[in-house]
C-alpha cells in the first residue's frame, strides 16, 4: 500500500474527502487518507499494556517500559489495563457525566467557556471546529484543569510555594447549581494525576534513563480533564461531519476513558483510519506533541478523531498531562542519532501550549482580543488576565 503523503499546506481542499485536515503544532496540515486497510494493518496496532506488576520491582517496570517504547514508536497509542483504578470510580464517573450533560442548557451555560479567561468550562455543541470544512464538532464538553487557587489541588503542599503572583482568581469555572459536579470530577482528577505520573516514569525508563528523569517537568503541570458527550450524528449530516475533528494532542500524555460505544479512530502511518475499539476497564493512552518533540519524533503524536455513527450517545473523558508551563522543551540527548539535529527549536511549554489553544477557539473572546498578535508572540500568562 502506498505510504501517506504529508502535505503542509494552508489551502483548504473544501470537498476533498481524500484528505484529512488536522492541527499539528501551529500548522494546519492536510494528509492523504487511504480507504482500505489490509487485515495486517488493523491487527494489534493498539497493544494492551497491563501494568498490574508496576509496583513489584524495577525489573517489572523495565519490562513494561519496553512495551511502552514499542507502542509509542509505532502507533503512538496503547490501552492501559491493570491500572488499579477501582471499577466503581470509573462507573461512577460515567454516571456523573450522564447526569451533568442531561442538565438543562442554562445550568450548564452558567459555566460557559466564553466567560472564562483561561478557556475552561462548558462547551455547547459546535463550539469548536477542528476541521474548517465542517459546521463544527458534534459534541458538548466540560473542561477543568490545573489551578493553583483551588484547595483540592494543594498547590502549596505540592510545590512549597505560594500561588504565582498575578493570579487573583481561580482558573476553573463551575456551574453554581451543580456542586456535585466539581466534587465528582475532583475525585477522578486526583486519582488520574498520580497514575499518569507513574506511566511517565515508564516512559523515562523506555529510553534507559533514570525512572525519575522526567519528574522535573511535572512539579505542578498543565493538566486537564475534558468530559465529552457525543450524541449520535444526524443521518443528514454533511459528508465529513465529525464529533471531534482530526487532531494530535497538545499534551505529553493523554489517557482516555471511553464507554462501550465505538467512535474513536486513529490515523495509521499508512494513512488508514483504524478504530480504537472500547475495551472495558482500560484507558486509551496516546503520545502528545510535547513528548513527540522531546523525543525528536521517535514517539509519535498520532492523529485521531471521533465519529459516533452508532445511533447511541457516547460519553468519554480525556485526562491530559502536559509539563509545567515554565518547562523548556528540548530534544533529549538519547533521542539524537549521530549527526542528527533537533527537528524543532527549544521553547517553553506554556507558550507553545497557548499558541495552539487560542487559534483552535476562534469563538472565544480571548482569541478575539489577541487575533492581531502574531501567534509566536502569544504568552502563557495571558490565561491569568481578564478577557
Ligand atoms: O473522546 C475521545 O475518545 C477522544 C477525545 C480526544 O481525542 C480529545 O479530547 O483530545
Ligand atoms: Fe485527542
Amino acid at each position: 500500500m502506498a505510504s501517506a503523503t504529508i502535505l503542509t499546506t494552508n489551502s483548504p481542499r473544501e470537498d476533498d474527502n481524500e484528505y484529512v485536515f488536522f492541527h499539528s503544532g501551529g500548522v494546519p496540515t492536510y494528509r492523504k487518507v487511504v480507504h482500505r486497510a489490509n487485515s495486517q494493518e488493523k491487527a494489534n496496532i493498539i497493544p494492551t499494556i497491563d501494568i498490574s506488576e508496576i509496583d513489584t520491582s524495577i525489573e517489572a517496570r523495565k519490562k513494561l517500559a519496553k512495551e511502552i517504547y514499542h507502542a509509542c514508536t509505532t502507533s503512538g497509542f496503547f490501552y492501559l489495563s491493570g491500572h488499579g483504578v477501582p471499577e466503581e470510580l470509573l462507573n461512577g464517573t460515567f454516571d456523573l457525566m450522564k447526569r451533568f450533560f442531561a442538565l438543562d442548557h442554562e445550568t450548564k451555560m452558567d459555566a460557559h467557556v466564553q466567560k472564562n479567561p483561561a478557556i475552561r468550562g462548558y462547551e455547547p455543541m459546535f463550539e469548536t471546529r477542528l476541521d474548517p470544512r465542517t459546521q463544527g464538532d458534534i459534541k458538548e464538553a466540560f473542561t477543568m484543569g490545573d489551578d493553583p487557587l483551588e484547595p483540592e489541588q494543594e498547590y502549596t503542599a505540592k510545590t512549597g510555594n505560594p500561588p504565582p503572583a498575578g493570579m487573583h482568581r481561580p482558573l476553573n469555572t463551575w456551574p453554581r447549581e451543580a456542586p456535585w459536579w466539581r466534587e465528582g470530577l475532583y475525585k477522578y482528577y486526583n486519582t488520574l494525576m498520580p497514575l499518569s505520573l507513574k506511566v511517565i516514569r515508564l516512559m523515562a525508563l523506555a529510553f534507559d534513563l533514570e525512572e525519575t528523569a522526567f519528574d522535573h517537568y511535572f512539579k505542578f503541570p498543565i493538566t486537564g480533564i475534558r468530559t465529552l458527550h457525543y450524541p449520535p450524528m444526524p443521518k443528514e449530516s454533511e459528508p465529513g461531519a465529525v464529533g471531534l475533528g482530526a487532531h494530535s494532542d497538545n499534551t505529553w500524555l493523554t489517557m482516555v476513558l471511553q464507554d462501550q460505544v465505538p467512535a474513536l479512530e486513529i490515523l495509521s502511518k499508512d494513512g488508514v483510519w483504524i478504530a480504537a475499539e472500547p475495551k472495558p476497564n482500560t484507558f486509551v493512552c496516546n503520545v502528545g506533541r510535547f513528548l513527540e518533540r522531546v523525543t525528536n519524533s521517535k514517539f509519535i503524536a498520532t492523529v485521531h478523531r471521533v465519529r459516533n455513527m452508532t445511533g447511541e450517545r457516547r460519553y468519554s473523558l480525556a485526562f491530559f498531562q502536559t509539563p509545567d508551563p515554565d518547562a523548556v522543551i528540548k530534544v533529549l540527548d538519547c533521542c539524537l542519532e549521530p549527526g542528527e539535529g533537533p527537528k524543532q527549536d527549544e521553547d517553553t511549554v506554556g507558550d507553545l501550549y497557548v499558541r495552539r489553544v487560542l487559534p483552535a477557539r476562534p469563538k472565544h473572546p480571548k482569541s478575539n482580543k489577541y487575533q492581531h498578535v502574531p501567534v509566536n508572540e502569544l504568552k502563557y500568562d495571558l490565561f491569568y488576565t481578564d478577557i
